[in-house]
């Protein structure tokens, strides 16, 4: 998405809205003051943050005797934005509620544009983004390399899991051995498997996603929603979906949900996420993105190269050595002609 300049009726907009949250704020604080004086909260715990609705969100008890318990939580106003997968320090209240005081470091944290350009975290202290792909849907280099670019400007190590082996044959085993080779040498791990039949690939994908923080990402239909069910129990997933179903009936899950598994560690899921990286990037994103790209491309003749065979440029000479593939630069070359298109598009429109 591009970044656009806030008409004067946006501006008024959010500034209403800000006026309205602080004074809600002031109210919230006085409500946690009030509580405090009379005793009614418990003293300060660790709490993990499992979903986010708005001014409330579902913390999980991490110590004490009610360890794994959920309690609805309301915010102290100073504390910045929270999301799913934040650790966080929290005061027990009256009927399984509670009042967050504080948030504890993050190691990670996903964020994405919203619909002003401006990027908003999602979920945080992810240890691993797991990219999915199959051999149908067909995978193609281009897509596979935007989630990768998204993924290393993270700075959280993506793993490449093909789902679907069992749909491997003859005719196409040799195009997809040759794709995942190719991100093999680039240092990314690459694993296989099938959610059809999760015993054939000797525990792939629980081996993948124990004791860690998992988020799944990648086109439609490669088979996201099986892995995920084949790892957590029907009845959370159940629980995940009523928890939206609040008031204006049942809308499909936007805000991302942490999921205990069975097999140990911990998922975090939400459709934004599955989507994650297919926005519009900046060059110098995309530039970093490609990990063995990013080596070389301050060795250029000129300093305005664009790469796009330019003499002396340094993406040449790497390709002539093999240091960079052509498919990997091809890729390259396409997703920064796609951002610049779009950002053509989006600049026209407003
Ligand atoms: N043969 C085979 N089919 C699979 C496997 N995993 C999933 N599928 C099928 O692939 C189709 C898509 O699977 P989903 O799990 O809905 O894929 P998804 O990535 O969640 O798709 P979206 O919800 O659109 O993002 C379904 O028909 C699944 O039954 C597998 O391991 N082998
Ligand atoms: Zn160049």
């Amino acid at each position: 998405m591009a970044k656009r300049r806030l008409s004067k009726q946006q501006q008024h907009r959010i500034q209403k809205i800000q006026a309205e949250r602080t004074r809600r704020a002031g109210k919230r604080e006085q409500a946690i003051a009030a509580q405090r004086e009379s005793g009614e909260l418990g003293s300060e715990q660790s709490g993990l943050v499992i979903a986010h609705y708005g001014q409330q969100l579902d913390v999980e008890a991490l110590e004490g005797q009610h360890q794994g318990k959920l309690f609805r939580c309301f915010v102290r106003a100073n504390i910045d934005s929270l999301v799913t997968g934040d650790r966080v320090t929290w005061c027990e209240g009256a009927d399984n509620t509670g009042v967050i005081v504080a948030r504890q470091e993050r190691h990670s944290l996903l964020q994405r544009p919203d619909n002003f350009g401006q990027l908003k975290p999602v979920a945080a202290n992810i240890d691993h983004i797991v990219l999915v792909i199959a051999p149908e849907p067909e995978p193609h280099d281009n897509l596979i390399d935007r989630y990768l670019v998204a993924a290393e400007n993270t700075g959280i190590p993506a793993v490449l899991l093909l789902n679907k082996a069992d749909l491997l044959t003859d005719r196409n085993r040799d195009h997809i051995d040759a794709l995942l080779d190719r991100y093999r040498h680039l240092g990314y791990e690459v694993l296989e498997a099938s959610a059809h039949h999760p015993d054939a690939h000797g525990g792939v994908i629980t081996g993948l996603v124990k004791d860690r923080t998992s988020v799944f990402v990648g086109q439609s239909g490669v088979g996201k929603s099986s892995i995920i069910q084949t790892l957590v129990p029907d009845r959370e997933l159940k629980v995940g979906a009523l928890s939206e179903s609040t008031g204006k009936g049942t809308h499909t899950t936007t805000t991302a949900r942490l999921f205990h598994l069975d097999c140990g560690g911990d998922l975090i899921d939400s459709p934004g996420i599955r989507e994650f990286g297919l926005w519009h990037m900046t060059p110098a994103e995309i530039e970093f993105g490609f990990r063995e790209i990013r080596e070389v491309i301050g060795h250029c003749r000129f300093r305005d190269c664009r790469h796009q065979g330019e003499p002396g440029c340094a993406l040449d000479e790497a390709v002539a050595e093999g240091r960079i593939t052509p498919e990997r630069l091809h890729s390259f070359r396409r997703i920064l002609q796609a951002m610049e298109e779009q950002q053509a598009r989006g600049l026209k429109l407003s």
